[in-house]
């Protein structure tokens, strides 16, 4: 017990406490990339609006309905301590060398492939391939989280079984597809990358990969990777 009555372990919870309180929200700014189309935006606004607390107890929200987006937008919003910056960047083939501009001003890349969109996987791999040889990319060892998006519509993963009238399904890729043709495998191994499903249209996928961008960004900065 100490002279002013409080005792060593209730100092120490509410001293601990206290700088908790006054510690700096951790920052994350992450670069939102893949082709357009992929779902980008889509996945973006609907982890925003699954944060916000009125719209956890609406049982209907009304779709998203996004349009292309015009070269980048800024999204910026707060889970839990975590305070994320999001470069939402357009997948248009002539905003596409904007990215690797942004790559040098992130510490987590989300890369978004449509499954449904097996012509231009090709395309996907290319763009992947050159944002991850940008030198701060490789250098820094900066993290990156693959949404195999659109799983909602796929016949893998997350693929809804009983929707026959989905035509695109039967030419949907699986994740293992996604990997392989993305060439997942034999990207560098001191980097940290996943591949998950997701469907940024029902959410299913995207906060837990959001979570892991956390988790990997928190161990390139401690010097873990
Ligand atoms: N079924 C399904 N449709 C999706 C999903 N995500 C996006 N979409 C649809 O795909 C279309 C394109 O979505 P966007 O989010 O605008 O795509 P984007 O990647 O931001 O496109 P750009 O801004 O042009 O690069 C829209 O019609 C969305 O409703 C998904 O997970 N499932
Ligand atoms: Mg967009």
């Amino acid at each position: 017990m100490g002279n002013n009555g409080l005792s060593s372990s209730s100092y120490n919870s509410s001293n601990m406490s206290i700088k908790r309180l006054f510690k700096p929200k951790p920052t994350r700014t992450i670069l939102l990339v893949g082709l357009n189309n992929s779902g980008k935006t889509t996945l973006l606004c609907n982890l925003v609006i699954s944060m916000l607390d009125y719209a956890r107890d609406m049982e209907n929200i009304d779709q998203v309905s996004t349009c292309p987006t015009p070269g980048l937008s800024l999204v910026e919003f707060q889970q839990g301590r975590i305070k994320w910056r999001v470069w939402d960047m357009s997948g248009q083939g002539r905003f596409r060398n904007l990215w690797a501009y942004y790559s040098g001003h992130v510490q987590g890349i989300v890369f978004c492939v449509d499954v449904t969109d097996g012509d231009r996987i090709a395309t996907a791999r290319d763009e992947l391939q050159s944002l991850l040889d940008q030198p701060r990319v490789k250098d820094m060892k900066i993290p990156i989280i693959i949404f195999a998006n659109k799983a909602d519509l796929g016949n893998g993963d997350l693929g809804d079984a009983d929707n026959d009238n989905n035509t695109s399904k039967s030419k949907s890729l699986s994740l293992e597809n996604v990997r392989m043709a993305l060439g997942v495998d034999s990207m560098n191994q001191n980097q940290k990358v996943k591949v998950m499903s997701s469907s940024g249209l029902t959410g299913t996928g995207v906060s837990e990969g959001f979570q892991w961008l956390n988790e990997a960004i928190r161990s390139v900065d401690k010097g873990e990777v």
